[in-house]
This record gives C-alpha cells, structure tokens and sequence, in this order.
C-alpha cells in the first residue's frame, strides 16, 4: 500500500520541471524553484523533509546548508526543528576563521567554506536541493570533518542516480534523497 509520505513524493515530483541545455549545452536542469512558487507545495516539501528528519535522523543537532539552494531547506528544517542552522558558503562570503574545501560540479568547479567555530562532536545534517556529481556534498563532508563534527547524514530533495554522486561521498555517510531520477 502507498503511504501518504510516499504518494507527498509523487506529488512533489509532479511539480518540479526541467529544462534542456542549462545553463549550458547537454545539461538537464532540474529546477526546484518551479514547485516552490506554489504555497501547497511548500508545506508539502516542507512537511516531507521534517517528517525524514524526525523518521531517519531523529538525534541531529545542527543543519548545515549549502549556499545557495540549500538555504532554502537548512533554515526552515532548523526553524521548524529548533536546531542550529550553520551555512556552507561560496568562497569569500564568510567572515572570521575559515576552512576551505575546492572541488568539481557537474558544471565547472568552486570552492566551499565554512566558519570553523563548529562544535567538536556537533551533530550535523547536511542539506541540499539536488545531488549531482556529489561534489558539493562530499565538499561540505570534509569542511565539517576538519571541524571535528558528527556527521548525521545527508539529505536532498533531487538525486541524479546516473551521475552516481553518491559513490563521491564517503563511505559510511548516510545518503538519503527524496526523489530520484535516472
Ligand atoms: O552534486 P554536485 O555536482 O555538487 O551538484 C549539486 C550542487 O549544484 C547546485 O548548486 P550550484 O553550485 O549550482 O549553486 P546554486 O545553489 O547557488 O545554484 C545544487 O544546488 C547543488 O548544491
Ligand atoms: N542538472 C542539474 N540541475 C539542477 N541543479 C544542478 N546542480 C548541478 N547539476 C544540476
């Protein structure tokens, strides 16, 4: 039988769309934003990703973004959870002591930071809209190690199976997307 977590899914993935060749030839963009201009689908992601949060990572203290989608979910998770919220960020944003991590997308290469004022042993959620390549995931992994954080897990709302962004990602990190596509 369909649960009603599982039929949430197929709603949700109803309403996001994607678009040929952006932002360059040959890539299929997957845009979260066109589920989110619809207050329903909103809650309903909103509710989806408190409700795996309470379900698979029940004991997680902080929820750590990824700019700039990613904040999208780590603050309203937190608000929601009354958890801490630490961002991820582009170089050159943060202020104060910072450690950064370069790395690959599935378009070009970045570098992430983040402010190393992160608790030893916090327990950490990282947070995304979408896992490509695993880049930025595995990026933000190394970020909160050299911290000396816990890392929960990681969750997304989109997974790109093909482009096997979860063998990027290291081994024992918990993955878990909502929906997935080949
Ligand atoms: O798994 P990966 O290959 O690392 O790709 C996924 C990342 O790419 C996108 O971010 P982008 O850097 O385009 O930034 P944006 O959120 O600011 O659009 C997306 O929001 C993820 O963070
Ligand atoms: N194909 C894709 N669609 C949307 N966001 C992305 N970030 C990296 N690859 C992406």
């Amino acid at each position: 039988m369909t649960s009603d977590y599982e039929k949430g899914v197929e709603e949700l993935k109803s309403k996001i769309k994607s678009f040929p060749d952006f932002p360059k030839k040959g890539i299929l963009f997957w845009d979260i934003f066109s589920a989110l201009s619809d207050g329903n689908t909103c809650r309903l992601l909103q509710n989806l990703l408190v409700q795996t949060v309470r379900d698979r990572y029940p004991d997680v203290e902080a929820i750590v973004g990824l700019e700039s989608r990613g904040f999208l979910f780590s603050f309203s998770l937190a608000a929601e959870l009354g958890l801490g919220c630490i961002p991820v960020r582009k170089k050159g944003k943060l202020p104060g002591d910072i450690v950064s991590y370069k790395y690959d997308l599935e378009y070009g290469s970045d570098i992430l930071e983040i402010q190393n004022t992160v608790r030893p042993g916090l327990k950490c959620l990282i947070v995304d809209d979408l896992i490509a390549t695993g880049g930025s995931l595995n990026a933000a992994v190394h970020l909160l190690k050299t911290c000396g954080a816990n890392i929960a897990g990681c969750l997304a709302v989109i997974e790109l199976v093909s482009l096997k962004g979860r063998s990027n990602i290291p081994d024992g990190i918990n993955v878990h997307s909502l929906i997935k596509y080949d």
